[in-house]
């Protein structure tokens, strides 16, 4: 694809590795970490990589940023080969690991910043504007000069992402960025990394077993298994796939015989609340309005799918 930002063709990644096989016997096996994976991110894309553990998320991010060469296929990030041209990639590139700081660990903050703008080489002007406009953001005034080692996890997070961004990148690669937060916290990091989207374009690949993340962030979704993609499109598709169902809860007056309506199953009931499943994607309307035809009803409420089960199921047909 011309305008593709990212772009992998039947990717591979092999290890070696040495096992025992008793006694002080080991064979050499071959583990493929990444196999015959495909798939294109436009520029200004939100996309999701998830996968269970030892899926592969990791060794294609190493890829994609030139830390680990592949064994095979092929691989263009900005246009550039990432192994190859790793210096010029990583002055478009920002990444962000949620459970390993890239700060210096007995500097203040503002330090490791300084440290960065001369590294990466940038531009005063605008180095002050992004460290202002992320202080802002990201609520770091108070902060600046406290060692990276006394800071919270979420400080630390917060000052990881101003640290990956600072240079204006084009793609920020995000590892399990909300890992260990708390509900607040997750939230308003997930609404700046919506806004630096909307008003930068930055082009946003998240690995995360935290799959509101997901939910809140990606319109797009790619699953690995085994090193090769088992699902790559919209999230309402991969809910539509994974014959995900929503429920309609209905409150009745009185308690009654498990309702009867097309178009949804009664799968719960208790007192004079039963819990109706419909598809995923129909719509409500049609049967929220037979159940109140019908049924006196004192309140009702809609569930949204569980993502978490239709991830389960793919990764166990998988
Ligand atoms: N340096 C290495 N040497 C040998 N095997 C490796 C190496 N790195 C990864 N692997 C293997 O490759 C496979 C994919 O690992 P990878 O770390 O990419 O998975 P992951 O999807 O990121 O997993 P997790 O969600 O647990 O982080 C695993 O079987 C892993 O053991």
């Amino acid at each position: 694809m011309a305008d593709s930002l990212i772009e992998v063709r039947d990717l591979e990644r092999t290890f070696t590795v040495r096992r025992r096989t008793g006694g002080l016997r080991r064979r050499a096996t071959t583990v493929h970490a990444v196999h015959d994976l495909s798939f294109d991110v436009p520029a200004g894309e939100m996309v999701g990589y998830i996968g269970p553990n030892g899926a592969g998320k990791s060794t294609t991010v190493k890829m994609l940023t030139g830390i680990l060469v592949p064994t095979g296929g092929h691989l263009r990030v900005g246009g550039l080969e990432p192994a190859v041209q790793r210096t010029e990639l990583a002055r478009r590139i920002g990444v962000v690991f949620g459970q390993r700081t890239t700060l210096w660990w007995d500097l203040p903050l503002r330090d490791s910043f300084e440290l960065l703008r001369k590294i990466y080489r940038i531009p005063e002007p605008t180095f002050r504007a992004n460290l202002d406009r992320f202080v802002e953001l990201l609520d770091l005034g108070d902060l600046l000069y406290t060692p990276v080692r006394q800071l919270s996890l979420g400080q630390r997070m917060r000052g990881d992402i101003t640290a990956a961004l600072l240079h204006d990148p084009e793609i920020l690669y995000l590892d399990e960025p909300t890992i260990g937060l708390d509900v607040i916290s997750k939230g308003r990091l997930r609404e700046f990394l919506r806004a630096l989207n909307a008003e930068n374009g930055t082009t946003l690949m998240l690995t995360t077993h935290d799959l509101q993340d997901i939910e809140a962030l990606c319109d797009r979704v790619i699953v690995i298994d085994h090193g090769t993609t088992v699902f790559d499109g919209p999230l309402a598709e991969l809910h539509r796939q994974g014959g995900s169902t929503r429920t309609l809860v209905v409150d009745l007056v009185d308690e009654a015989e498990p309702i009867s309506v097309p178009g949804a199953e009664v799968r719960r009931v208790e007192g004079p609340r039963q819990w109706l499943a419909f598809p995923a994607d129909a719509s409500a309307a049609p049967i929220v309005s037979a159940v109140a035809a019908s049924y006196d009803v004192a309140d009702l409420s809609i569930q949204e799918p569980d993502i978490e089960e239709v991830i389960r199921e793919l990764y166990a047909r998988g």
